[in-house]
């Protein structure tokens, strides 16, 4: 993590870390501001010492439980499965023959499924496990290690404006999802802008701008035209008027359609001549329905784009949860959020553990 970030990894349930400017970065204008023996004004909240540190307080302890009562009962197709395998079970290879089949049933993909399994035999092997519940274990904690690389907090606060991207195939929840990240920074004190990139769909860029307007968000879009224009001009506005935060909707795209994919290239190229560092995070949202096309997804959004995290959204409805392990092993860009329905709330950091719990009880 980088020098002045505060590491808020120790809860995931904080919606995102932030990053602790240092004092030399103290705006100039601000220290101008203040008199010689004035005390030096308070950095913006967001950005300020430990009392910045966010609680969770998005996600309370009732809303937590229900959050993950709705992960399990999305991912029950597949824990059911590996769950009873264990049931009463003897340690062979008819175990091991068994769990395979489920991993791949639940879309962890062959690489996946053999690093599990082979890890599994090696645990059994040198802990000499002699129950299935033992077992059962082993493999929760090998998931745990296999997923935990892709948990990873947004940091936010380290640029003005902090320019996210956001790309997906059509219909993966790529709105709603924006929608519900800036309801999210919002309670956060962040202030954000959006730019309505999607110019193909009138009806996107009309639903962006009422859903704006209600809450109090402001929406850069053009009548027709051109995306990265539309970026550009978001970008530049958030500089004007020191927005926290632009997020960039992009309109839905098969990786497939070569020349959309060359467009979204080209937006996150004409955002970089906007802002040089930027975009800051460039997000693929995932529809957790989508089984292994999920990971050529990933890989195909990343080598166009390279992504620096994905949102997994819908599983709560028939999401097998296994392409994480797919992606873990295969590509492993950062699943900052997963989503489990169309509430604010029901989107939350993801927690590699919480996930394993849902997915093994
Ligand atoms: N059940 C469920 N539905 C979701 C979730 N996230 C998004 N949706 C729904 O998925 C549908 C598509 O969401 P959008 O946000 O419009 O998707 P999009 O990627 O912007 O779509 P395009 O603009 O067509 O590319 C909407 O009906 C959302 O309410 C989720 O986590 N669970």
């Amino acid at each position: 993590m980088a020098a002045g970030a505060i590491d808020r990894n120790d809860s995931p349930y904080s919606m995102f870390s932030f990053f602790k400017r240092k004092s030399k970065d103290t705006p100039p204008e601000a220290a101008d501001a203040a008199p010689a023996q004035a005390p030096l004004p308070a950095e913006p909240a967001i950005v300020a010492a430990p009392a910045a540190v966010i609680e969770p307080a998005q996600t309370p302890t009732e809303t937590r439980a229900s959050w993950m009562k709705r992960l399990k009962a999305g991912l029950s197709k597949t824990s059911t499965g590996l769950t009873t395998l264990f049931v009463g079970a003897r340690i062979d290879e008819e175990l091991y023959e068994e769990l395979e089949a489920a991993l791949l049933m639940a879309d962890a993909g062959v690489e996946a499924t053999q690093f599990l399994l082979n890890g599994l035999k090696r645990r059994v092997r040198e802990q000499k496990l002699t129950d299935a519940s033992q077992v059962k274990t082993a493999l929760r904690a090998l998931m745990i290690e296999l997923l935990t690389p892709l948990q990873k907090p947004l940091v936010l606060g380290r640029e003005q404006p902090l320019v996210i991207m956001i790309a997906g195939v059509n219909g993966a929840g790529k709105t709603t999802t924006i929608g519900k990240l800036a309801k999210h920074m919002q309670a956060h004190g962040q202030s954000v802008l959006l730019a309505a990139g999607d110019t193909f769909r009138a009806a996107a860029r009309e639903q962006l701008t009422v859903w704006g307007e209600r809450n109090n968000v402001s929406v850069i879009s053009q009548q027709s035209g051109d995306p990265a224009a539309v970026a550009f001009d978001a970008v530049h506005s958030a500089q004007a008027r020191k927005t926290d935060i632009v997020m960039v909707d992009t309109a839905g795209r098969l990786p497939t359609q070569l020349h959309l994919m060359d467009e979204l290239k080209k937006i996150k190229r004409v955002i970089g001549k906007g802002m040089a560092s930027a975009p800051h995070e460039v997000l693929l949202v995932i529809d957790g329905n989508t089984g292994q096309n999920a990971l050529a997804q990933v890989q195909a959004f990343d080598d166009a784009l390279s992504l620096t995290g994905l949102v997994i959204t819908k599983l709560d409805g028939t999401a097998k949860g296994g392409v994480l392990a797919a992606i873990a092993k295969v590509r492993p860009v950062p699943v900052y959020f997963i989503g489990v329905g169309e509430q604010i709330e029901d989107l939350q950091p993801f927690s590699a553990e919480d996930f394993v719990d849902a997915l093994l009880s």
